[in-house]
């Protein structure tokens, strides 16, 4: 990334390191060195093997761990505290099972205020509306398939409109049809209300149909081993499924991935 580019950055990284203490008291070197610099409402995701420290990147950027070395800073900024503008979405929806719909998507507030506004009950209606579940507002969790749930968690992250949206395998636990269905909804999304995508994914195809790039990390410890700009164009639609320049991108991101981390390096999680 250029100079100027680093100037627009809205995240930035600059030589973060992280290292966990084991059970047994051993350091765990997670991240070594991380350069990482993300433009105002780029969608950029993270690849790479089975433990080299995506979720690591993911609970840096919201503030909810401190690097032990380098920097990390938003606008400009260095996180020093968890951030509550930053939107999170998870492999589970984890909704709570006793509230309706709608008030699983209010929840956060109710938790941290102790109440829910007129206009933040505004919004989740509007939220509902945006992820197809208008009429599902007064329905319990467990009446909703698992793809429901999880547009229901995406549409609680957003809530509050943040600017950026951190999203850890958010579509992994969900069957390969609704996978893309939910892709194809977050681009909508995305492109309705702009943010600052980091996805994490363990599937290049995943990867290529979301991003603008795609940072590949390298086995523990974990670093950016390459940058790749996704040249397709958008929006992007079934038809970029078929497009043989997606196909010849998926093989050769396959390549560079596999050929950094062989299976018995523990290349595995990465799927193509
Ligand atoms: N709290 C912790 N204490 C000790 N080690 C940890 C802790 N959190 C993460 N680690 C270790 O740090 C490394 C990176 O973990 P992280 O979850 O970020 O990897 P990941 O790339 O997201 O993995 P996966 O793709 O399997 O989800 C792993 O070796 C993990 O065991």
């Amino acid at each position: 990334m250029s100079a100027d580019a680093h100037e627009r950055a809205v995240i930035t990284l600059e030589g973060v390191g992280q290292t966990f203490r084991s059970s047994d008291g051993s350091p765990v070197i997670a991240l070594d060195g991380v350069d990482l610099a993300l433009e105002r409402h780029e969608f950029v995701s993270l690849i790479g093997p089975s433990g080299c420290g995506k979720s690591t990147i993911l609970r840096l950027i919201s503030g909810l761990l401190l690097p032990t070395s380098g920097r990390l800073s938003i606008y400009g900024k260095r996180v020093t505290e968890p951030r509550d503008e930053i939107g999170m979405v998870f492999q589970k929806a984890t909704l709570l099972p006793w509230l309706s719909v709608a008030d699983n998507i209010t929840f956060p507030m109710k938790h941290k205020y102790g109440r829910v506004t007129a206009e933040e009950k505004r919004r989740a209606g509007e939220l509902l509306e945006m992820i197809g579940l208008k009429e599902f507002g007064h329905k319990r969790p467990n009446e909703l398939s698992g793809g429901m749930q999880q547009r229901v968690g995406i549409a609680r992250s957003l809530l509050h409109d943040p600017d950026i949206l951190l999203m850890d395998e958010p579509f992994s636990a969900l069957d390969a049809l609704t996978r893309d269905e939910m892709s194809f909804e977050l681009l909508r999304i995305w492109s309705e209300r702009p943010k600052t995508v980091v996805f994490v994914t363990h599937s290049i195809q995943e990867a290529l149909l979301l991003s603008d790039r795609i940072v590949v990390m390298s086995a523990r410890p974990g670093r950016v081993a390459e940058i790749i700009d996704v040249p397709l164009a958008r929006p992007r639609t079934l038809d970029t499924l078929s497009d043989p320049l997606y196909n010849q991108l998926a093989n050769d991101i396959r390549r560079k991935v596999f050929s950094r981390a062989p299976l018995e390096a523990g290349g595995e999680g990465v799927r193509a």
